[in-house]
This record gives C-alpha cells, structure tokens and sequence, in this order.
C-alpha cells in the first residue's frame, strides 16, 4: 500500500472524509507535486453502460468488478441507480453491489443522477450493514452544455446543479464521498466546441457543493491535446487542480495523449476502462474510454508511479487477462491497442518456447 503521502490530494480528502480546509490546502500543496496517478477504473460503469443487444449477466459484472480489485484497481465504478429506462444495462446495479467481494481500501462508486438514486444506495446499505464498504461513494454528474444535459438529464445544466446540490448534501452528511463529473468538457456532440470558462463554472460549482474531486470529461472523444490542455488551465483558474480528473474517450485515438496531457498539467487521477470499454449513450459515434492498460503500459517507466493494491501498482499483465476476458464475453475483442501487443508477444514468447525444445 502507498502511503497516504504519495496520494493526491483529493484522494487523501476521501481517505479522511475531510472538507477543504486552509490548513489542508496548504498540506496538499506539498502533495501536489508527488509524481503518484490515481486509475479510476470506470469499466463496470461507463464500460458496460453502453452495450447494446441482451443485459450483461450481473454474475458478469460482479465477477470483472472482483477481478479488477484483485488486478489492484482501488476505485472502481460498480454500476448506477439511474432509471433503467433510460440506459437498460444499469439495471441490475443493487445486486452487482451485493454480491461484490469487498477488498480492503478499494473504493466502490455507484453513479447517481437524483435524490432517487442516492436514497436507492442508502436503503441498500441500510440492509447490509455488515459489509460497511460495500460503496462508500457516489458520483453525480452534470455537463458543460445544456443541450448535452438535456440528453443526459432530462434538463438544463442549471436546473442539474441545482438538483445535485441536495443530493451531494444528503450523500456527505450520509458519510459519502461525492465525485463529480463535468461531461463533454472540450467538446459537445450538438454544440461543438465548448467554451472552456462554461466548464470551469461547472466544475467550481460541483466542488461547492461538496464533491471531493471533479471528473472533466471528454465525452465525445475528440480533444486534442492542445484542446485538453487549455481546457485545464481554464479550469484551474478557480478549482484546484488537486480536486481535477481527466476522463478520456478514444474515438480519434487521443486519448493516452490526452492523459499525458493531463497529468503534464497537474492532474493526477485519470478514469480509464479495462479493455477500452464503453462509449455513452448520449454521444453517438463515441467510442469507448481510453483503454487501462494502454494508460498502464505508457506511464511503465516513467516519472509516474501508478498507485494499486497489487505490490503497490495495478498488474499490467491481469489488466490484459481481464480486458481479453470481459471482451470475449461481449462477443468481440480487446480494443486495447497494449492489450492486443502483448497478447501477441506472449504469444510469440510461447511459440519460440516450443520451438526450443524441439
Ligand atoms: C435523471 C433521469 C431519471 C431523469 O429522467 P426523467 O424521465 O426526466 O425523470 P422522472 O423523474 O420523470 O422519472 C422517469 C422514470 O424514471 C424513474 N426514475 C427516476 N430516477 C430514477 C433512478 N435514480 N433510478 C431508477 N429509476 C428512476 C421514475 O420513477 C420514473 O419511472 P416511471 O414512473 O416512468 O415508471 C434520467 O434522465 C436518467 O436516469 N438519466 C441517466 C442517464 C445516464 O445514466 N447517462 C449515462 C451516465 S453519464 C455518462 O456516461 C458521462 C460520464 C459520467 O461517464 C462522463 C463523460 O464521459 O462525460
């Protein structure tokens, strides 16, 4: 396990549950600089969210959700209370949350969208009492134009944030941790290009309102790195960049740029997808989020230390196995461009293993 010193600060906020206080910000300054990534592995969420055709078993999903905590996944999105209506495949999410296996410092995240979804978690926890980490976070979501939320919400992006406020309350006093998300960030499926200050008004206003960390996401998939980089020195004008993910799809292949964009600007927890999975339903043509184990295998080396619970990082290696693994049982292949390289190396390794010993 890392210690809470390498962490960055908004995880060390969701450790001690604590709210930004002065004399912590001053704390987190040091912290700032660490050179630890935080992965929020989103692939049980945002990853499956999207699948068309028959609902994902949710042995299915319990046993990826397992799988990636044994990887050394610490955050995991499990799944949402959202109206089954509305994204069919977040149907069976309270009882993926009741047959997960809890690991120990591994935070499990449910996506809320109202006070119905929040109040949905509570009566679940209420009844397992037993297993206090069942999910011991939540997070809501919003986004920079109105035409998306509208999409995504049924409303405008005012009338979300007002929303959330209560629910984000209820969630604290409740002993949560409250994560936001600020959808189509750099660009909008119906609008284009977004206005940079739009998305730092947003994110200000999800940290008021108690979230722990905020998510800017490249819903769309098409920031360019140039694009991401100004849209996070815009944002952190008013937010810390402390508080501040990146959450990047891969629809014209910028993602992993766009995650070394991000965390050359100072962000340091990065949403990623085993195997790449994903897409949302309200951003046709979007494909899936950037891929974990291409986040993995491009900060291997590097000045970057990953933060897990496998001997201290996520194993490369099981990523691979779970992506090939989850993608089969989809009925397609990993998307994972170091996925698929090292498959084929392991390949070629067990080739010339045989040969060897002809
Ligand atoms: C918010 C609503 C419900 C409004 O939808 P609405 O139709 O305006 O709401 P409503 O209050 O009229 O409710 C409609 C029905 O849904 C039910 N309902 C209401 N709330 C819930 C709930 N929590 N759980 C279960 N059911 C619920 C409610 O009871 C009712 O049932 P009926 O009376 O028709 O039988 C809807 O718009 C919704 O569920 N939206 C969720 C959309 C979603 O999940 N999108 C994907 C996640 S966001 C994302 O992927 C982006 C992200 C985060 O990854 C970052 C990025 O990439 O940008």
């Amino acid at each position: 396990m890392l210690s809470s010193k390498l962490l960055p600060a908004s995880r060390i906020l969701r450790a001690s549950g604590s709210s930004l206080s002065s004399s912590r910000r001053r704390t987190l300054a040091t912290v700032a600089s660490s050179n630890v990534v935080n992965i929020v592995e989103v692939g049980p969420r945002d990853g499956l969210q999207n699948e068309k055709g028959s609902v994902i078993p949710v042995d299915t999903k319990i046993e990826l959700i397992n799988r990636l905590a044994k990887a050394g996944a610490m955050n995991i999105e499990a799944g949402s209370f959202v109206s089954p209506k509305w994204v069919p495949q977040m149907g069976g999410t309270a009882d993926v949350i009741k047959g997960i296996r809890p690991l120990p410092n591994v935070h499990y995240a449910v996506l809320v969208p109202n006070k119905r979804g929040l109040d949905d978690l509570i009566s679940l926890l209420d009844q397992h009492t037993s297993h206090p980490s069942l999910s011991d976070e939540i997070s809501i979501f919003t986004a920079a134009t109105d035409q998306f939320t509208r999409a995504n919400l049924n409303c405008t992006t005012a009338e979300s944030l007002e929303r959330l406020a209560p629910v984000a309350k209820a969630a604290v006093n409740r002993g949560l941790r409250v994560r936001g998300y600020v959808s189509v960030a750099v660009a909008c499926p119906y609008t284009g290009k977004v206005d940079y200050k739009r998305t730092r008004e947003v994110a200000a206003k999800l940290r008021d309102m108690g979230c722990y960390e905020i998510s800017l996401g490249d819903t769309v998939g098409q920031g360019r790195p140039w694009e991401v980089a100004e849209m996070i020195e815009e944002v952190k004008k008013e937010v810390e960049v402390e508080m501040l993910a990146g959450h990047f799809h891969d629809t014209y292949g910028t993602a992993v740029s766009n995650v070394l964009t991000a965390l050359q600007h100072g962000i340091r927890t990065i949403d990623s997808s085993v195997g790449g999975l994903g897409g949302c339903p309200y951003s046709p043509g979007a494909t899936g989020n950037v891929a974990t184990e291409d986040v993995l295998y491009a900060l291997q080396d590097s000045q970057y230390k990953v933060a897990g619970s496998a001997n201290g990082t996520i194993n490369l290696e099981q990523m691979v196995d779970i992506g090939w693994w989850i993608s089969e049982k989809l009925g397609r292949e990993s998307v994972s461009r170091a996925g698929r390289a090292i498959r084929a190396r392991r390949r070629r390794e067990a080739e010339q293993k045989v040969k060897s010993k002809l």
